[in-house]
């Protein structure tokens, strides 16, 4: 216990001071070289030059629209089921107008003519099969009912009666398949997205800057690359970040393009000749699905969730003509659910025929396209230059304390530098003992 005390008191009374040894080695002077480069490469390698760390940065602020065009024709004769025969964007994009998504129906269950009344629930409701009444207690809705049981059974069908849009959606119809708006997928979409980089007053947006009402009307973002090989080769090479046309020359291409004929070739060579493609905003709905690597018919068969980023990551040090947008398309659902797949909901048209009121409801399968938008701008500014610099001045004191352990711990006069580094000095009676051998020395 005293010697604990004793230790503690002797902590409490004592000082480092630093001290510098100055070892001349070869190996000692490589060491800290070394760790001193890795350092100062990291600091401007890294954190100045890659990480942009000189620069000043801003997110992205925006807004979204989308228009689509379009029309389909559903042959009744092949969906008998479906009334409705053209399908132009009023009918097809519901609601009208979302923020930052649009839906498009791609394939329907109609029941049509409904008007309220008192029919048979739908056999495929769980509790709608009764024997007697008293199975159908009144003014009880079934959790997937479509009406107010009536307290009634239907005996001959062995259903409950319900107060509901009569006849009730009959729950065993399965979506048409193929699905009845499928020629959806040439349908296109505008998406206009304007940003702005508040910071740097920079306002941009995702049209070329000299584009033209014919240019709308005639471009298709990606669709070469869908249509075309070597231009689906050409994305997966860009999307890579590598060359394309450096790339193509070490791969031989012919053997890929032997499967084509001449004309598809020359409708993708005459693609290719159109870079400003990739700046255009108008997207084929089939290309912005196989580009997330699904198949537009499964999708349309019972619908799904799309993502479309748009990805503005600008160097303002450049132009500010180079600020152009990237986009990335991935698919948010999977088509390999076995329950509950892909996106449905109901709506309905209403209508008068002699006074009373009918609708028609639509269970609408499609796909729901949710917009997105991120990213930054950087400009040159000094605080952020500043503060990179002088944290990498801090940094390459770690050089001297790796160094000294190295020194201190690993090399093999590791003895020899420790004595050197370490001096151990007994303040107050040392000076004693020096101030008497000094005063026995005078009298000498
Ligand atoms: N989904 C689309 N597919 C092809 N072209 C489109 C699409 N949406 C808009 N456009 C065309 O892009 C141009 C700009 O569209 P914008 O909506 O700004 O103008 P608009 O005159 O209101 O278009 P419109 O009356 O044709 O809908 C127009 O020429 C328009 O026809």
């Amino acid at each position: 216990m005293g010697s604990i005390c004793n230790k503690a008191i002797g902590v409490f009374f004592e000082y480092d001071t630093p001290r510098i040894v100055h070892i001349r080695s070869k190996k000692v002077g490589v060491i800290n070289r070394l760790l001193q480069l890795i350092i100062i490469g990291y600091v401007i390698g890294y954190a100045i030059v890659y990480k942009k760390g000189y620069q000043e940065v801003d997110a992205v602020q925006s807004a979204v629209t989308t228009k689509l065009k379009g029309v389909v024709y559903v042959n009744q004769s092949q969906y008998p089921d479906i009334t409705t025969s053209v399908w132009d964007v009023a009918e097809y994009v519901v609601p009208p107008q979302e923020n930052n998504a649009f839906f498009v129906i791609t394939n329907l269950i109609e029941t049509p003519k409904q008007t309220i009344g008192i029919c048979s629930e739908d056999p495929k409701v769980i509790g709608s099969n009764c024997t007697t009444s008293s199975q159908c207690p009144a003014g009880k809705v079934l959790p997937a009912g479509n009406g107010l049981l009536t307290g009634e059974c239907n005996t001959t069908a062995g259903l409950c009666l319900v107060r509901a849009w009569c006849p009730v959606e009959n729950g065993a119809l399965k979506p048409p398949d193929p699905p009845a708006l499928l020629g959806s997928k040439d349908f296109t979409v505008f998406i206009k997205n304007n940003i702005q980089f508040p910071k740097f007053k920079v306002k941009r947006r995702n049209l070329p800057d000299n584009a033209s009402d014919e240019f709308f009307q005639t471009c298709n973002y990606g669709s070469h690359s869908i249509d075309c090989p070597i231009l689906r080769l050409e994305t997966i090479v860009r999307e890579a970040g590598e060359n394309y046309s450096a790339m193509a020359k070490e791969v031989d291409m012919r053997n890929i393009l032997d499967f084509f004929n001449d004309s598809m070739l020359a409708k993708c060579r005459f693609k290719l000749n159109h870079p400003e493609d990739q700046y255009c905003p108008i997207f084929i709905l089939n290309d912005i699905i196989s580009l997330t690597g699904s198949n537009y018919k499964e999708m349309a068969l019972s619908g799904g969730v799309i993502e479309i980023q748009i990805q503005w990551n600008c160097n303002l040090d450049l132009s500010v003509t180079e600020c152009v947008p990237k986009y990335i398309f991935r698919r948010l659902d999977s088509a390999d659910y076995k329950i509950s797949k892909g996106y449905n909901f109901r709506y309905a048209k209403y209508y008068k025929e002699n006074d009373t009121e009918y609708r028609t409801l639509f269970k609408a399968f499609g796909i729901k396209f949710i917009l997105s938008v991120t990213g930054e701008a950087g400009k040159f500014n000094f605080e952020p230059f500043l503060i990179n610099v002088g944290s990498g001045i801090g940094l390459l004191g770690i050089a001297t304390v790796l160094c000294d352990i190295a020194v201190l711990y690993f090399l093999k006069a590791r003895h020899l530098y420790k004595d050197k580094k370490y001096l151990q000095v007994v303040g107050d009676d040392a000076y004693k003992q020096l101030d008497g051998q000094n005063d026995e020395d005078k009298s000498e």
